[in-house]
């Protein structure tokens, strides 16, 4: 059954950090300007303007269709921006390609899980490392010193990674063997083994069931506290997102409909249009 959507007013939302900076003097990690894409003759994403801070913790919601996968397609360079431009760290990503944009230091996770299932849990870790390792492919297929060390030193690291999660015990096991829950971890630890300065979460809590959900968020802080970085997460949990986020932007229609604390998206008589306007159509 198709449902018909109906065309929400739509109020321009000024461009501003969502969370005021910690620290005044340090620039923000994301700015997005006029940000927007066609895909497939559709205009998924318009106007979109967002500044995040260094160290801030922000939701992007919005009912189903709305764009918020598109923007971290975007981010992470899997589409092309048709107009706008996108400053990481106040560098332009305009040339960059997607392995660039990780180098530079933006990581995501999926909607769906994307893990090598017949490698082990730490290899999943140490392959996301690849990016930072220096041994050639001679010193590889030799099994030189050079790479036996930076081996022995990459799996150090997967093992500290996963103990975030506790997960260190299952370094061995095959990753598709492990339960959903602990392989959506896995995926989170992976997007950290590339030292990202902005993490993107694309609804990191799908498929949880309520103790699982609460653990995540207590994992979300821990890495937020550990490595002081951004993090940008897509979630339908609203428990989720107005429980962490200290910034929230809510998209409906490829367009910014609101931008504020939990408490000022809670009460905006826009959001909850566009979240009832979807209830009623369900109906
Ligand atoms: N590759 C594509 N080809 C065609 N249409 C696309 C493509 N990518 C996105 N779209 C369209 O762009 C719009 C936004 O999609 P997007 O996946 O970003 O929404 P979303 O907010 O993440 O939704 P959900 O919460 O359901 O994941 C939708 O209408 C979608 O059909």
């Amino acid at each position: 059954m198709t449902f018909k959507r109906r065309p929400t007013k739509l109020v321009p939302v000024p461009s501003r950090a969502l969370v005021p900076e910690r620290d005044v003097n340090r620039s923000p990690i994301l700015e997005c300007i006029n940000l927007g894409v066609t895909v497939g003759g559709l205009k998924a994403v318009e106007n979109f303007n967002l500044t995040i801070g260094r160290t801030e913790i922000a939701g992007l919601i919005g009912p189903n269709g709305a764009g918020k996968t598109t923007v971290f397609n975007l981010l992470t360079k899997v589409y092309q921006p048709t107009s706008g431009t996108i400053l990481l760290d106040g560098q332009d990503t305009h040339s960059m390609t997607t392995m660039q944009v990780n180098r530079a230091g933006i990581a995501r996770t999926f909607q769906n899980i994307r893990l090598f299932g017949n490698l082990s849990v730490a290899d999943n870790v140490k392959v996301a490392m690849n990016n930072s390792m220096h041994y050639g492919m001679l010193s590889s297929i030799l099994r030189l010193p050079g790479f036996r060390r930076e081996e022995r030193a990459a799996h150090r690291r997967a093992l500290r990674l996963l103990s975030i999660f506790d997960m260190q015990g299952m370094a061995d096991v095959k990753a598709g063997s492990l339960p959903y829950g602990a392989q959506r971890r896995l995926e989170i630890v992976r997007a950290l083994a590339t030292n990202p300065s902005l993490l993107l979460l694309d609804e990191p809590a799908a498929g949880m069931n309520p103790s699982e959900t609460v653990e995540l968020m207590e994992n979300i802080r821990k890495i937020h506290d550990m490595f002081q970085i951004a993090i940008v997460l897509i979630e339908h949990d609203m428990n989720l997102v107005m429980n962490i986020c200290e910034g929230i932007c809510v998209l409906n229609f490829g367009h910014i409909i609101a931008k504020g604390t939990p408490e000022d998206i809670q009460s905006d008589p826009a959001v909850i249009e566009a979240y009832l306007g979807k209830q009623r159509e369900a109906r």
